[in-house]
């Protein structure tokens, strides 16, 4: 997609291949004393951040691609590529991207001579993926073409699911790794489309068809996601999963514990391809997490966060960083869609409990203040039900009680009733995993010629409940983090959202006509003053792209 935001520096080059970054990564360390003083040692990195900014020919497969996030995904691309219409009781629709902060997002990037900000596209700042453009496979174990998935998943409205038919009901899903005992049994009506073979060997069969769709598609990169369903937890034995050598050892075997989607990341990590887990379970079972390190493959995961989860982000953010202690947080939800109906097995409901509790963990953590010893319970009580109602099929209603201790021993309960097609919300949320870590891939950080190797647990965990190796779930410091990344590779700093000046523009103008007293910039006169911008250059030509203040 055409990139039309630009940043006037020295410290960034635009070239045709590249764009190159100097940038100052400022940020401390900190101790803490047995006497509970903390000592802050703020330090800066000088590093080079250097983007690719040809975006390779992009193919995207996924496990469980004929389920109701998949096929879902796949129309609404598809629909946005053939700017497809539809109407419905509410009228015309188009279709669109809503949902997704890659095609839809704006960050802030400065006041314009008003002293207004400027938000721009995210879509623009880097060079990004045109999903349009994107090339889909995936396999499913059910045998159903896409479009026929699409009417079976029931999201899409009935015009659109017709005017999809011709773009999808060629496409049919590869047969699958599918191993029964790690999900419900009421999955079994729909398995009919699966390789046979030891697990080693089925592996190497989805091996074959990553190199099969790269071949025939003439892609330069292949990114995995998986959106089967939820399995239940591998155990984790020492032996079996827990360096690469012996879950290969175990895949040849056979072994009972290898799950399918360990089968799925142990391929996509041998192909060189990128694998993001949108489900719950352990996919990243230690010899996974080797195999990755050693072969330097991005993986990302867990669960996609997409509705109750996302609220419970935010509302455990702002009540915590409010000093209001959340001591009962109750988040029941039913829903009706295939995901549903697997989740109500007990093994694969732990899954999904266990993503769906742990996302208050870090925000109780960040304050002693509130959970300290003594002062009553530690944590909030967090109950999590999940009920499959099949009446109301993808339109998840959730409804969540959350009270809080507030000052002087009141009470604050919010109750909240939450109804959506839950496809379409994760569906935006699978486009952006997909771009930014197709961006992210672009994206080469060194610090004195050392490479850093990101953690993409921390800096996609915006939309994930469990995010890989990381301690933060707040969504607005989530959010904040691929930000600052993005403004990283163009070399601005992170977004400080302090405002001190209106801008160095009006300080200069304001200082050069009524003079600094005592150092101190008198108040920013009205911003008409900095639309005669020659005042500026006529006085003081800006060096380096900084303007000084004499
Ligand atoms: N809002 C959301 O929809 C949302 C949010 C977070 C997480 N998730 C997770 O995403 C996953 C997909 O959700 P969904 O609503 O599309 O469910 P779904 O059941 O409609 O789709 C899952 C698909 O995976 C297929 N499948 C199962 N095992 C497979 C295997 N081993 N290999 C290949 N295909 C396999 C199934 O046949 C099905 O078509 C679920 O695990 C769900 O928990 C969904
Ligand atoms: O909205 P959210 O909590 O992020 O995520 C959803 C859960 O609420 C729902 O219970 C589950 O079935 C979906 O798979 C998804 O996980």
């Amino acid at each position: 997609m055409p990139v039309n935001v630009k940043v006037n520096s020295p410290k960034v080059t635009y070239g045709g291949d590249f764009i190159k970054a100097k940038y100052n990564y400022e940020s401390s360390t900190a101790t803490q004393h047995p006497d509970g003083r903390i000592t802050i040692n703020p330090y800066t990195l000088e590093m080079d951040v250097t983007t690719a900014a040809k975006v390779p020919r992009t193919g995207l497969m996924m496990a469980g691609w004929g389920g109701n996030n998949g096929t879902t995904f796949t129309g609404m691309c598809l629909a946005n590529k053939h700017k497809l219409t539809w109407h419905s009781k509410r009228g015309e629709h188009k279709a669109d991207f809503l949902g997704s902060v890659s095609m839809i997002g704006t960050f802030p990037v400065g006041l314009n001579e008003d002293g207004e900000e400027v938000f721009a596209p995210v879509r623009h700042m880097l060079p990004m993926l045109d999903p349009t453009k994107m090339e889909i496979d995936g396999w499913d174990i059910s045998s159903m073409n896409l479009y026929d998935g699409l009417k079976r998943a029931a999201v899409f409205d009935w015009e659109l699911q017709e005017k999809l038919r011709p773009h999808m009901e060629q496409l049919k899903p590869r047969k699958a790794v599918f191993f029964q005992d790690f999900v419900a049994a009421n999955q079994a009506d729909r398995v009919d489309n699966v390789i046979t073979g030891t697990k080693y060997e089925q592996m190497e069969k989805l091996r074959a068809d990553i190199r099969d769709f790269k071949t025939k598609k003439n892609l330069d990169k292949i990114i995995i996601l998986w959106v089967g369903n939820t399995e239940r937890f591998s155990e984790v034995v020492p032996g079996l999963n827990d360096t690469w050598a012996n879950l290969e050892k175990s895949m040849k075997a056979s072994a009972h514990e290898v799950s399918p989607s360990t089968v799925y990341a142990a391929a996509a990590i041998l192909e060189g391809c990128a694998y993001i887990n949108g489900s719950p379970q352990n996919t990243f079972v230690p010899g996974i997490l080797e195999l990755a390190e050693k072969r330097r493959i991005m993986i990302c995961g867990d669960d996609l966060k997409t509705g109750q989860t996302k609220l419970k982000s935010v509302l455990m953010d702002y009540l915590v960083g409010a000093g209001l202690k959340p001591e009962s947080i109750v988040s029941y939800n039913h829903l009706g869609n295939n995901d549903g109906k697997n989740l109500s097995a007990p093994q694969t409901f732990r899954s999904k409990e266990i993503s769906k509790r742990g996302v208050v963990d870090d925000m109780v953590a960040s304050n002693k203040e509130l959970f300290a010893a003594g002062t009553g319970p530690q944590k909030p009580d967090h109950l999590v039900v999940i009920k499959y109602v099949p009446y109301v099929g993808d339109s998840k209603r959730a409804m969540d009680e959350y009270t809080s201790a507030i000052a002087m021993g009141g009470l604050n309960t919010m109750v909240i009733h939450n109804t959506c097609e839950d496809s379409l919300l994760a569906a935006p949320i699978m486009l952006d995993l997909v771009l930014f870590m197709e961006l992210f891939q672009r994206m080469d950080v060194k610090v004195n010629d050392e490479k850093i190797h990101f953690e993409m647990g921390q800096l996609l965990g915006y939309w994930m409940k469990a995010p890989l190796h990381t301690m933060t779930n707040s969504l607005f410091r989530q959010r904040s983090c691929i930000e600052n990344l993005v403004r990283a590779a163009l070399s601005l700093p992170a977004n400080n959202h302090l405002f001190l000046t209106k801008s160095p523009i009006t300080n200069v103008v304001e200082t050069l006509q009524n003079g600094v007293t005592n150092g101190v910039h008198k108040a920013v006169r009205e911003p008409s003053v900095l639309k005669n911008g020659n005042i500026l250059r006529n006085i003081l030509p800006s060096t380096n792209g900084v303007h000084s203040i004499n």
